[in-house]
Formats: structure tokens, sequence, C-alpha cells
């Protein structure tokens, strides 16, 4: 004998791009998304019994994200994933559960002869906002906010040693190297009540993606890095005392490792300690390094 032991499902990879036109000053703005929308609820039938009569066809859904759009702000992504997700349990009976995920693309108003254009944008990176937001009937809505893809690199500034020296140890202690990461930096937001209290805490949605961001960055560049994990923890100190609502931040910070080429075979050519200059990128293996930081008193799975 078996069971359905759990179930969800909907639309993935729904792409939007929504143009703002300020009238008035013929300024344009655009917001460009990716979404993903994952329905629960009373839906077993469908599985067990071949009954569609629960099914919202996920190409509704894909519809709806499109009218929803149309119809409402679509920024900040916390306010509009809280809203297409309410949508969908107050609008079904029978959905229990919306879970909703927004990733939303960099565009960074073009600059042409030293000046903001109306119109025009340049996508500077890889570099996404993203946020998960959980709309559960009867409890309320669970909103994470991120930050993934934002690749930044000093060629100073941070040191590494002191480590566990065995038999296993071939790595120098350095006092000086190069770090760079792909920043993965996401914020949990206490649980709201719903749709109402969401709205009323609106403007602290992009206030906390903009300190999380500038923290990451000033910290980045600025901490005499002893490590990665002693680097990240100041970061996620910083922003959970800047932003109240929040009960955990969290990172997951690659080290992408750049190494000393040893050239003295070359004429005695000096290319390590200080002299290095020319340096190997390396694709793979990378260091992985984890951490969620919460309120003193507070634990948290990753
Ligand atoms: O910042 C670092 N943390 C580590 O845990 C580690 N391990 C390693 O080989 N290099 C580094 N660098």
């Amino acid at each position: 004998m078996s069971a359905l032991a759990a179930a969800r499902y909907g639309k993935d990879n729904v792409r939007v791009l929504k143009v703002h036109r300020d009238e008035k000053t013929g300024i344009q703005t655009v917001v460009e998304m990716t979404v993903c929308v994952l329905l629960e609820g009373d839906i077993e039938t469908s599985y067990t019994k071949a009954d569609n009569s629960v099914v919202v066809a996920t190409d509704s859904i894909k519809n709806t994200v499109f009218i929803t759009a149309k119809q409402n702000p679509v920024t900040p992504p916390e306010l509009f994933g809280s809203i297409l997700g309410t949508h969908f349990i107050e609008k079904y009976n029978h959905i229990h559960a919306a879970h909703v995920n927004i990733v939303t693309h960099r565009w960074v108003r073009m600059d042409v002869d030293g000046k903001p254009h109306p119109h025009s944008f340049i996508k500077p990176g890889s570099e996404t906002r993203d946020v998960q937001v959980d709309v559960i009937e009867g409890k309320g809505i669970d909103i994470n906010s991120a930050i993934n893809g934002l690749t930044v690199l000093k060629s100073t500034g941070s040191q590494f040693w002191g480590f566990v020296r065995d038999e296993y140890t071939t790595l120098k202690e350095t006092w000086d190297r190069i770090l760079s990461t792909d920043v993965a930096a996401s914020w949990q937001w206490r649980r709201f009540t719903g749709l109402a209290e969401v709205k009323a805490h609106f403007e602290k949605f992009n206030a906390a993606w903009e300190a999380a961001r500038a923290i990451t960055l000033k910290t980045f560049a600025e901490d005499n890095s002893a490590s990665v994990q002693a680097t990240m923890y100041k970061m996620g100190e910083q922003i959970l005392a800047a932003a109240p609502l929040l009960d955990t931040v969290s990172y997951a910070l690659p080290n992408n490792h750049f190494f000393e080429i040893d050239l003295s075979w070359h004429k005695g050519l000096k290319n390590t300690g200080k002299d290095a200059e020319v340096y190997a990128p390396q694709s793979n293996p990378n260091g992985l390094i984890k951490c969620t930081v919460a309120r003193s008193g507070q634990r948290a799975k990753l």
C-alpha cells in the first residue's frame, strides 16, 4: 500500500517584464522577473484518482501572474509575491498555501553623456534580487529575501593563517591574499499575519535590501579579513542590527581561489609572496562557507 505523502504544483519560469512610464517626467523604469508559483491544498485526488476537478491549470496560474503584474505594483518583490500568493488562497477554497519564488534581474539605468538616460538600461552582471514568499492559510506569510550572484574580489586585505596543520595540510599560511566570492545572502523576516501587515511594512523591504547590499560590500572591502567565516559573520551581525523585523541572516560564500604561480624556474623570476602579480584563477574545487546569524538565544537550521 502507498499513499500520497506530499504534493504541490504550479508554473515555473514565468518570465515577466513590466515597464513603468512616468507621464510627467517621461522617465521609464523596467522590472524583469522570473516567477515560480506552486500551490498546495485539497489536490490529492488529482494524483490518486485522476480527478482534474481540483486542478487550477498551471496555464491559468501563468495567466494570473501576468494579470496580477498588470494590476499591481511589482516592487518591492516581497509585496508582489504576497499579493500573488494571497490571491490563490482567497480565490480557491481548496487551495491552502501558495509558494511564490521571484528572481528579479538587475537592470541599471544607463548614463549617456554623464546623465541618467530616461529609458535605457544595462545589465551589469548576474546579480539578482530574489524572494521566496510562502502564503499559508490560517498561519500568515513567511518571506525570505536574498541577493544572489553578486561577484566581488579584493586584491589585498585578506589573510588566512592559524588553521589546523597536520599530515593532510599543504596550504601555506598567508597574511596577504586575493579574496573573491559570489555573494549569496538571504534574510528571513519574522512571520507576517497577512497581506495587510506586509503592506503596512512596505517601505522596509527595499530598505533591508539596500542595507544588506551596502553592508555586504562595505564589510567585504574594509574588513582586514581573517577568513571568509569571520568576515561573513560581521556582515550578518550588522544586517540584523539594521533591520529589526529580521529573524536571521544567512550567507553561502564560495571561496573563488586565485593561486600564486611560482615562476622562479624562468631566470629566477620573483612572483610569490610580496612579489606576486600574476595569479591563476581556479574554477574548482572551491571552498564553500555557510552560516546563519540569529539574534542571541535563537538557533536556526542551515
Ligand atoms: O577563509 C578561508 N576559510 C577556510 O576555511 C579556508 N580553507 C582554505 O583552504 N582556505 C580558506 N580560507
